[in-house]
């Protein structure tokens, strides 16, 4: 049995922005997907956090029959379709999450699959190849997306991501406070959102962004200076923006306000929005804060490592 252990990942700075070519910082984080894959009769998917209505699914030909199906399972559709090369198993995934948060689960499911199945088939890819792999795929379902997330899960660490491609490993540790509330979009519609607002109000949109972009090159050298105050200052001018994008949340938006009124450092919706993940820097009265909102905490130390591949006979 191939055993591929992912980390979800919280994004610091620069969501939405960053698929418009602006930088971003994220961290890959110790919640990991569990993703297995063994050698079965037939091609078998089980997931212990999806609940899908009225299923139809045909594995041999992996074809989706119904819409809410495609919906929910086609990252995993989409990174099994990846191998021209098929052999039947029995695929688990382990998520300690629920799906659609913020918190990477997407690209982690990717990253597990395109880990786990090409280990099943005899190869051997580097973290590298995986991430780079994930990432067309991911793009190729979403239609829209950027590199970071399954960058981040494939080659965890904490990543600032430059505007001209490219990423850069960061050696700095953050102490956060986070947790998720559960949402009822999805990234890529949220997605879709964002991009009509850009053709709407083109020059508004662009100066949005570009801002964004510049709080998180700021932010990156307060990361590196360790200046927590100035950073959770920028934590939630990030929010402000996102909000003005129309990607936040009531509940979220009403959360971070209370932060900054109870003297927590800095605090701002993480991911695509819409709900979600939060993240504030790390203090108790923000764990207080998320239990009131029925946010469900995660444990978001840095993991140092990206996606681990197991063998196990
Ligand atoms: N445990 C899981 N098993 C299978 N697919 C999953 C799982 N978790 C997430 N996914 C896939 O990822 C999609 C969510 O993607 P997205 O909205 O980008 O969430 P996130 O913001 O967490 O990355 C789900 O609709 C589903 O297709
Ligand atoms: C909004 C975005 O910047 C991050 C989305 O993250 P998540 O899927 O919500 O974990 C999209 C992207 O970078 O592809
Ligand atoms: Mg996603």
């Amino acid at each position: 049995m191939i055993i591929a252990e992912v980390p979800l990942k919280l994004t610091l700075f620069g969501e939405h922005a960053v698929v418009y070519e602006q930088p971003a910082l994220a961290m890959a984080i110790s919640e990991k997907m569990i993703i297995k894959v063994k050698s079965n009769e037939k091609m078998i998917i089980k997931s212990n956090s999806l609940s899908i209505k009225g299923i139809k699914v045909d594995l041999n030909d992996l074809k989706l029959e119904s819409e809410e199906t495609g919906k929910i399972l086609s990252y995993v559709i989409g990174a099994l379709s990846y191998f021209k090369e098929k052999k039947n198993a029995l695929i688990e995934i382990e998520s300690p999450v629920d799906p659609s948060v913020g918190l990477g689960t997407s690209a982690a499911v990717i990253v597990g699959i395109v880990s786990a199945y090409s280990r099943f088939l005899g190869y051997e890819l580097t973290n590298e190849e995986i991430a780079k792999i994930s990432h067309n795929i991911e793009l190729s379902i979403q239609g829209i997306g950027s590199r970071m997330d399954t960058y981040t899960t494939a080659l965890g660490g904490l990543i600032y991501f430059p505007k001209d491609g490219g990423y850069e490993i960061l050696d700095q540790n953050l102490e956060l406070t986070a947790g998720y509330i559960k949402r009822v979009t999805t990234t890529k519609d949220i997605l879709k959102y964002v991009r009509n607002m850009k053709e709407k109000n083109f020059e508004i949109f662009n100066d949005i962004i570009n801002t964004i972009g510049k709080i998180t090159d700021k932010a990156k050298n307060l990361i590196k200076d360790g200046n927590e105050e100035e950073l959770g200052n920028l934590m939630y001018i990030n929010h402000g923006l996102l909000m003005s994008l129309g990607v936040t949340y009531p509940l979220v938006d009403n959360l971070v306000s209370t932060a900054k009124n109870l003297g927590i450092r800095g605090c701002k919706i993480s991911g695509g929005g819409g709900g979600g993940a939060i993240i504030c820097t790390n203090d108790v009265k923000a764990e207080i804060l998320l239990n009131t909102i029925g946010a469900r905490i995660i444990n978001c130390k840095k993991s140092e490592h990206g996606v681990m591949i197991k063998e196990i006979n």
